[in-house]
C-alpha cells in the first residue's frame, strides 16, 4: 500500500489510553500490555534518545565521500532523509527522488538544525546554485541511497543487535504475521518492538507507519530506540519494494519469512516474474540467516528450492509434503484454533479472528519463534489454553460488540487473493448472508480491479461497490471495473453506491441477524485520497456512527 498520511491520533487508534507526547512519557521503559499506548510527540519517526556524536569525517573516510571545507570535525547524531523530520544535529540526506531533488530542501534542513548534508554530484550543484552556504555539504559519487543503510547504521550503532530479528514478506498477511510474532515472543518473555503497514511500535511506544517498509534511515533510528528500550525480538515487516530500494540495508535477519504471492503492484513490477524476484532476494545470504516458506502454492515451492539460505517449509493443504504441517481443528467466527507439527514438536493453539488463514499466519510465526531458537513450550507457557491474545488494527477487526444483530467487520484487504482467502474463510462459517462492500485504489495496478470484483461477487450474497482512493483517476472509471467483474461472477446482488458512508448504511440497512457485513480496504486508515487532497475518514469511526444511528451498538 502506498504512502499513508497521519491525522489526528486519536482517531487512529481506538484503544489508546494515554495521549501523553511528553518526552517523560516517550523515554519511560515501562513494559505495558499491548493496548496501552503512548503516542510520540507528533514526531514524524521513532529515534533513540541518546546517541554517541559521530565526526563527519569519519563517516567520511568509511563511505569516500568528498567533504566541503572544514567539515571533518562536525559532528553527527542521526539521519533522515526527509527535510520535515531534521532534528539539531542530523545529517540530512538530499537524494534524487521521483518528483524533487532532496537537496531542494537543504535549506529548510538547515532551519531545523542540520548538522550537514550528503548527497550526489547534482545536489551539491542545486545547494551551489541556492547559495546555501552555512551547511557543510559531503557528496558520494554514487546513489546516495546505496549507502543510507550503512551510514545510517553507523551513526545509531544499529550495524550489529544483540535483538533477534524477524522479517516477513509475501503479498497478503504480512501485517497480520508481524503483529503476531510480537505477540508470541511476549508469550515467551521477550521484549518486543515492531514495524508493520499500521504502525511502529516499541510498547507503549506508538507512531503511525507512513509506508509498509521505512526508509533505513528511519528503520535504524527504530532500531536504536528498541535497543534503548530493551527489545529482544524485533518483527519487521518487508515489502518487495523494501528489498530493491535498499531500505532494509545494513539489517540482518535472523529469521526472515515468506507466506504466499497473489497479484499486487504490477504497474511497478510490470509482471509476477518480477514481483516475485524482488521477494525472492530477500532470502539471500546478504539478508537473512534462514527462512521459513509456506509450500502450498507454486511461488512458495519455487523460492523453497531456490533459495540461497537454508529453508524450512509449512504446508497448510492435506498430502504436501513439508517439515511442519498444520491442521485446523475448529473454526467458528470468533476465531480458528489448530495443531501444528514439526520438528519442533507440536502446538495446539487457538486465534481469536476467523479464518484459516490467520491460523496459517500463527503456525508461520510459531515456526519463525522456533527457527530463533525460542521453543514452542516456552511461548506455550505464557499463553493461556494456546489462546494467542492478538488485536490487529484494522484486519478482520469487529466493529460491532456482540449482540443478537449483524457483525460488522472492517478490514485491510485488497487484493484478489485476499479477498479470496477471506471469502472462503467467510463461507464456511457464517449462517446467514455475507455482504461485501468495497472499492479500489486508483494510480494502482488496474489490472487486479475485474479479478477483485468477480472475487468478491462470488464469495458474497450481496456486493456493495463504493469509492476507496480514487486518487487521480475519475471514480466511476474504477467503480465500472470492478462492477463488469463483479457482474460477471452471476452470483451476489450488485449496488453501485459511491459515497462509502452511504455505502456502511445501505449494507446495515440490509443486514439480518445472523448476517455479516465485510468492508474491506480501508482497514486502520483514517484518511481517502481523492485528487492530490488527503480527506480525513477513518473507515471503522464511521461504522461505529452508522451503527450506533440504527441502534445495533451502544
Ligand atoms: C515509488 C516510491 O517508492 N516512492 C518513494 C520515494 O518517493 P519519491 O522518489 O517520489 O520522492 P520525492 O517526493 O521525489 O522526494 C525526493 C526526496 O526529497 C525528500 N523530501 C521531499 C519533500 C520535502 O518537503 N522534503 C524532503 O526532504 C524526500 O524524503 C525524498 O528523499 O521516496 C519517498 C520518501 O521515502 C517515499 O515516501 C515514496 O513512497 C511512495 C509514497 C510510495 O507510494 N511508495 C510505495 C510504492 C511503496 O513503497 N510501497 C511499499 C509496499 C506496500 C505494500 O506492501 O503494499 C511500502 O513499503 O510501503
Ligand atoms: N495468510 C493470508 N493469506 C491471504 N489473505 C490474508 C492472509 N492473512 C491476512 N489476509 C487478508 O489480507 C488482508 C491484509 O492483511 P495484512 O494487512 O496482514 O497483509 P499485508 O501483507 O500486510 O498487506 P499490505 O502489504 O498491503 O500491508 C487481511 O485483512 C485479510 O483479509
Amino acid at each position: 500500500m502506498p504512502l499513508k498520511r497521519r491525522f489526528a491520533r486519536s482517531i487512529y487508534h481506538p484503544r489508546v489510553e494515554a495521549t501523553s507526547s511528553s518526552p517523560q512519557a516517550t523515554s519511560c521503559n515501562r513494559r505495558v500490555g499491548w493496548i496501552h499506548v503512548t503516542i510520540s510527540n507528533g514526531d514524524l519517526t521513532i529515534r533513540p534518545q541518546h546517541t554517541s556524536a559521530i565526526p563527519l569525517g569519519q563517516l567520511a573516510s568509511h563511505f569516500g565521500f568528498e567533504l566541503s571545507a572544514d567539515s571533518a570535525d562536525v559532528l553527527i547524531t542521526g539521519v533522515t532523509i526527509n527535510s520535515r523530520d531534521v532534528r539539531p544535529g542530523d545529517l540530512y540526506v538530499g537524494m534524487p527522488g521521483a518528483k524533487h531533488h532532496g537537496a531542494t530542501f537543504a535549506a529548510d534542513a538547515l532551519e531545523r538544525g542540520a548538522a550537514a548534508l550528503l548527497t550526489d554530484v547534482a545536489g551539491r550543484n542545486i545547494v551551489n546554485a541556492a547559495g546555501v552556504r552555512s551547511l557543510p555539504v559531503a557528496v558520494t559519487l554514487g546513489h546516495p541511497r546505496a549507502i543510507l543503510g550503512a551510514v545510517s547504521a553507523e551513526v545509531y550503532g544499529t550495524d550489529e543487535l544483540s535483538a533477534k530479528v524477524f522479517g516477513v514478506t509475501g503479498t497478503n498477511g504480512k501485517t497480520s504475521i508481524v503483529y503476531l510474532i510480537a505477540q508470541l515472543l511476549e508469550a515467551a518473555s521477550v521484549a518486543p518492538g515492531l514495524s508493520s503497514t499500521a504502525e511502529r511500535r516499541i510498547g507503549d511506544e506508538v507512531i503511525v507507519s507512513d509506508l509498509t517498509s521505512p526508509e533505513s534511515s528511519e528503520l535504524h533510528g527504530l532500531l536504536a530506540r528498541m535497543v534503548e528500550r530493551g527489545v529482544e525480538g524485533v518483527a519487521l515487516e518487508v515489502s518487495a519494494q523494501a528489498v530493491d530500494r535498499h531500505r532494509i540495508d545494513g539489517v540482518h535477519f535472523d529469521v526472515v519469512a515468506f507466506n504466499n504471492l497473489s497479484q499486487d503492484h504490477l504497474e511497478e513490477y510490470g509482471d509476477m516474474e518480477h514481483y516475485f524476484a524482488a521477494k525472492a532476494a530477500l532470502f539471500t545470504p546478504e539478508h537473512a540467516e534462514r527462512g521459513v516458506v509456506v509450500v502450498d502454492g507454486p511461488y512458495g515451492q519455487r523460492l523453497a528450492r531456490e533459495a540461497q539460505i537454508p529453508v524450512t517449509t509449512l504446508a497448510t493443504e492435506y498430502g504436501q509434503s513439508a517439515d511442519w504441517h498444520l491442521a485446523v481443528t475448529r473454526q467458528d467466527l470468533d476465531g480458528v484454533s489448530f495443531v501444528l507439527q514439526g520438528p519442533g514438536g507440536q502446538f495446539r493453539g487457538r486465534v481469536p479472528v476467523f479464518g484459516k488463514f490467520m491460523a496459517e499466519n500463527a503456525a508461520l510465526s510459531l515456526i519463525m519463534l522456533h527457527e530463533a531458537g525460542i521453543p514452542l513450550e516456552r511461548v506455550s507457557s505464557g499463553l493461556e489454553k494456546g489462546l494467542i491474545p492478538i488485536h490487529i488494527p484494522g484486519r478482520l477487526e469487529e466493529i460491532t460488540e456482540g449482540g443478537e444483530g449483524p457483525r460488522f467487520y472492517v478490514d485491510y484487504g485488497h487484493t484478489p487473493g485476499s479477498f479470496a482467502a477471506m471469502l472462503d474463510a467467510l463461507g464456511e462459517v457464517v449462517e446467514g448472508n455475507i455482504i461485501f462492500m468495497f472499492g479500489a485504489d486508483g494510480d494502482r495496478d488496474t489490472t487486479k480491479r475485474e479479478e477483485m470484483g468477480r472475487i468478491a461477487a462470488q464469495g458474497s450474497d450481496t456486493l456493495i461497490v463504493c469509492d476507496y482512493h480514487p486518487r487521480s483517476e475519475p471514480p466511476e472509471q474504477i467503480r465500472a471495473q470492478l462492477l463488469t467483474g463483479a457482474r460477471s461472477a452471476n452470483h451476489a446482488r450488485v449496488y453501485e453506491e459511491a459515497d462509502p458512508r452511504s455505502a456502511i448504511r445501505l449494507a446495515i440497512s440490509l443486514a439480518s441477524p445472523g448476517d455479516v457485513i465485510v468492508y474491506a480496504g480501508p482497514g486502520h486508515e483514517d484518511y481517502q485520497e481523492v485528487a492530490g487532497e488527503f480527506l480525513p475518514y477513518s473507515a471503522r469511526d464511521e461504522v461505529r456512527v452508522a451503527l450506533r444511528e440504527a441502534g445495533l451498538l451502544a
